[in-house]
């Protein structure tokens, strides 16, 4: 993964969960779904965060390292293992990862964006987990991801949001999107950081 990272700045990988421990966070994220816990999600950060639903209809619940369930927390020492193998090999300097649940209900999307905050450096990598079982091509609901640096033109890598399935990629060069998916489309999306960009 690192080295897809390394030669093209994008990664996508089938399997990064075990469908044993997909599905138990799938698990966790429908119950906090269910119990109304997620909140719409804004565009923009801190007093310029605002509802946009021209750009995004997802639904939010950020995950907190002390309260998330356990397979969250599986989740999460996981990606601590790849923060520092991008670390050591890329020399990026991350130094944490932030990250929430996503709910796309029948009809949401996200318009292309690339995943940072305006005038900010600081999410350096993204990194996607999807938590369908038995999406197909019908359900919609795929990642555009535009393979080259800084363009919204050009070729593009589709990725279907199937149980399992990790793509990462660094958030201030590949533009990308969500187009619109007809069933409820869940996922963990966060950001690998560096310090104080
Ligand atoms: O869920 C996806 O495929 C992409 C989500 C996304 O782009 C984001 O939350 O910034
Ligand atoms: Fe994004």
């Amino acid at each position: 993964m690192v080295e897809g990272l390394q030669a093209r700045g994008w990664v996508r990988l089938d399997g990064f969960l075990s469908e044993t421990d997909a599905r138990e966070l799938s698990a966790e994220s429908v119950e906090a779904w269910e119990s109304g816990e997620f909140r719409k999600a804004g565009v923009g950060r801190g007093e310029q965060r605002v509802i946009r639903e021209d750009i995004r209809r997802d639904h939010v619940l950020w995950l907190e390292p002390g309260t998330a369930g356990p397979a969250a927390q599986r989740y999460l020492a996981k990606l601590e293992e790849l923060r520092s193998a991008i670390n050591r090999s890329l020399f990026l300097g991350l130094f944490d990862f932030e990250g929430h649940f996503a709910v796309y209900p029948p009809g949401a999307f996200y318009k292309a964006h690339l995943d940072r905050h305006r005038g900010t450096a600081d999410r350096v990598v993204t990194a996607i987990l999807y938590l369908n079982d038995g999406w197909v091509p019908a359900d919609g609901g795929r990642l555009k991801l535009w393979t080259e640096p800084g363009s919204q033109e050009g070729p593009a890598e589709w990725v279907e949001p199937k149980l399992g399935t990790l793509v990462v990629f660094l958030a201030g060069d590949h533009w990308h999107e969500v187009e619109m998916a007809s069933r409820t489309r869940m996922s963990v999306t966060g950001w690998f950081r560096v310090r104080g960009a």
